[in-house]
């Protein structure tokens, strides 16, 4: 289901958590929502899901206002980043909760439980209690529990944010799966860059309490409209005040690196002396960590391996360095 929300604003005091906010959520998306801490992104979520009033604005679900609709009447499902469970009741019971309010059949409820346990990687842990769950199989019983009720729209509120990184990144892999499955339409809350990458389809960056921009991932990569989300979402170095990505910076050991080159753009950072120190082998790619010669500030270079084999570089050299690249948003 689409959701939008239209002109939403929402002040605590003085503060506004949410400044003319209006986004469009495609149907069967999973969009991000992404941004620095104290952002608005919780505050946004929790007005899509009725959980918070807005003091103006408007949110559609499909079309039809919801905005003065009570949460329980709009069809979502919820995962907060610290999921209460019921301690008492085992891993079937919690999932099947929701249906078993909603009074359906027995053996409905049966079916569509292990249906469910199954889709999230937990067929088996039926009898098992909370306790005896990892904290990546509680997240997943949480979403197989939000999931029971076939809700329109899946509402996931740093979902994985307690967990250790490696389980982290198993579970945005497993919800990437999950979603190419299920199709529900679902927003992420995340701090996380990495994560907004790597699980969602579409992301929106906020700041203060606005929208920076939406887009693809790609999109928000290669295309930032400006400096924060271009700085927000991926690394950056900054040379003569410009803004670069590092695999986007040519280093060489003379000056002219710079000449016959026919990439655009390459005069706007100049050619800067930098100094080695360290390289660092990442597999493919080789991070070279440098110095600007100028200002001092570290950055960092990345490269291939071929063109750092054929450098040889060493902690310690002298090198210089140019962008090959410059996104626009970097030079306004
Ligand atoms: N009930 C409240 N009373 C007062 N201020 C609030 C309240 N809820 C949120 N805020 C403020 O609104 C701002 C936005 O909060 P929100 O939780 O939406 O941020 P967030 O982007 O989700 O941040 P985080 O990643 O830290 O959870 C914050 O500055 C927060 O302090």
């Amino acid at each position: 289901m689409t959701i939008s929300v239209i002109d939403a604003n929402k002040r605590y005091g003085d503060f506004a958590a949410l400044d003319n906010v209006s986004i469009d959520i495609p149907v069967g998306s999973l969009t991000a929502l992404l941004g620095p801490s104290g952002s608005g992104k919780s505050t946004l979520l929790r007005a899509i899901a009725g959980l918070d009033q807005l003091d103006s604005g408007t949110v559609l679900i499909n079309g039809d206002d919801v905005t003065r609709v009570s949460p329980q009447r709009r069809d979502i499902g919820f995962v907060f980043q610290h999921y209460a469970a019921f301690k008492h009741m085992t891993v079937r019971d919690n999932v099947a909760f929701g249906l078993k309010i909603r009074k359906r059949p027995k053996d409905e409820v049966k079916a569509k439980v292990d249906e469910l346990l199954e889709v999230v990687g937990l067929a088996g842990f039926q009898t098992r209690y909370p306790a005896q769950l990892s904290g990546g199989q509680r997240q997943r019983m949480a979403l197989a529990r939000a999931l029971a009720v076939d809700p329109k729209v899946l509402l996931l509120d740093e979902p994985f944010g307690a967990l250790d990184a490696k389980v982290r990144e198993d579970l945005r892999a497993w919800l990437r799966r999950l979603h190419d499955e299920v199709q529900v339409t679902t927003v992420l809350v995340t701090h996380d860059q990495q994560e907004a990458l790597d699980v969602a389809d579409r992301i929106a960056v906020l700041n203060k309490g606005r929208i920076e921009q939406i887009g693809s991932p790609a999109d928000l990569y290669d295309r930032p409209d400006n400096k924060f989300v271009m700085s927000f979402l991926g690394s950056v170095a900054k040379l003569n005040g410009v803004l670069v990505r590092p695999h986007d910076i040519r280093v060489g050991r003379t000056p002219d690196l710079a000449l016959g080159s026919a990439e655009p753009n390459a005069a706007e950072t100049g050619v800067l002396k930098a100094t080695v120190k360290r390289v660092v082998y990442l597999g493919f790619e080789v991070r070279v960590e440098l110095e600007n010669g100028a200002t001092g500030e570290d950055f960092h270079a990345q490269i291939t391996r071929g063109d750092a084999s054929a450098l040889g570089l060493n902690d310690g050299d002298e090198v210089y360095v140019r962008a090959t690249r410059v996104p626009d948003a970097a030079l306004a």
